[in-house]
């Protein structure tokens, strides 16, 4: 008999692209994925089970086990350090993390502050330059923080460029590209490795079709 795999999935920007890709890899997600406030959608006929998680949380689901597989962003990977494999770059949902203030502005010289939603991506960016930083955690609206002089400098995803450029911000520094991972519970990728490699082979098989055509 074919194993059950619970798949958490991170809800909001990444989600659609990441539906759209299973079924790409010919898994038979019903219209219930379009369009639906359920937290837990079953899908029999595939032994599946999804589960709708904050995309910051899914690794937390991997690493406890709840979940076998999940698909987070890179830079929730680097945030949250848990112990999950990761297995697949399935290279969606493309945007990168950078350093970012306001034009013409020296960064305070006595332990400059940092906003961010990355606490950790950010001490660990700014120890390896040798710079002293007091890092300050917000959870959205990053780029209000140089705004109104609650920091110097945010670290914070760019994508399109346009909240910087509307808020009148500049880049100063890339740290890192993120695009989505599928993760695996280390336990679930020894115990059910046959079905996982299937979804593996499907999803690479995706990506490779999707090289092409760009
Ligand atoms: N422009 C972008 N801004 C933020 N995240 C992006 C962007 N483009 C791609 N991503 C990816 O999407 C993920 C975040 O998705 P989303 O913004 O839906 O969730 P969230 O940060 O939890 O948002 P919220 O807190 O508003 O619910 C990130 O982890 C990142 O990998
Ligand atoms: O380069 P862009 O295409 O403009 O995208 C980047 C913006 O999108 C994200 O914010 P989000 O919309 O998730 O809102 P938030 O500030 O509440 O996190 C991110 O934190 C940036 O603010």
């Amino acid at each position: 008999m074919k194993d059950w795999l619970t798949v958490a999935m991170p809800k909001g920007r990444i989600f659609t692209e990441a539906v759209e890709m299973l079924r790409m890899a010919g898994f038979e997600l019903p219209p219930e994925f379009d369009d639906s406030r359920k937290l837990i959608i079953d899908v029999p006929e595939e032994c599946f089970r999804f589960i709708l998680a904050k995309p910051m949380d899914v690794p937390t689901y991997v690493e406890y086990g709840v979940a076998d597989l999940g698909i987070a962003g890179k830079d929730v990977m680097l945030e949250e350090e848990r112990d999950v494999y990761e297995l697949l770059d399935l290279q969606i949902s493309a945007c990168y993390l950078a350093v970012a203030g306001l034009p013409h502005t020296q960064m305070n010289d006595v332990a400059p502050k940092i906003a961010t939603k990355y606490p950790n991506v950010a001490a660990a960016y700014f120890r390896e330059q040798g710079e002293q930083v007091e890092i300050i955690k917000l959870n959205g609206s990053i780029e209000l923080a140089p705004l109104i002089g609650l920091a110097d400098r945010i670290v914070d995803i760019v994508s399109t460029g346009r909240t910087l450029k509307e808020n009148g911000l500049i880049e100063y520094e890339d740290i890192v590209n993120i695009t989505s991972r599928l993760i695996v519970n280390p336990v679930s990728y020894r115990m059910k490795d046959a079905r996982i490699s299937d979804v593996v082979e499907r999803l690479t098989e995706v990506i490779e079709q999707e090289k092409v055509v760009k």
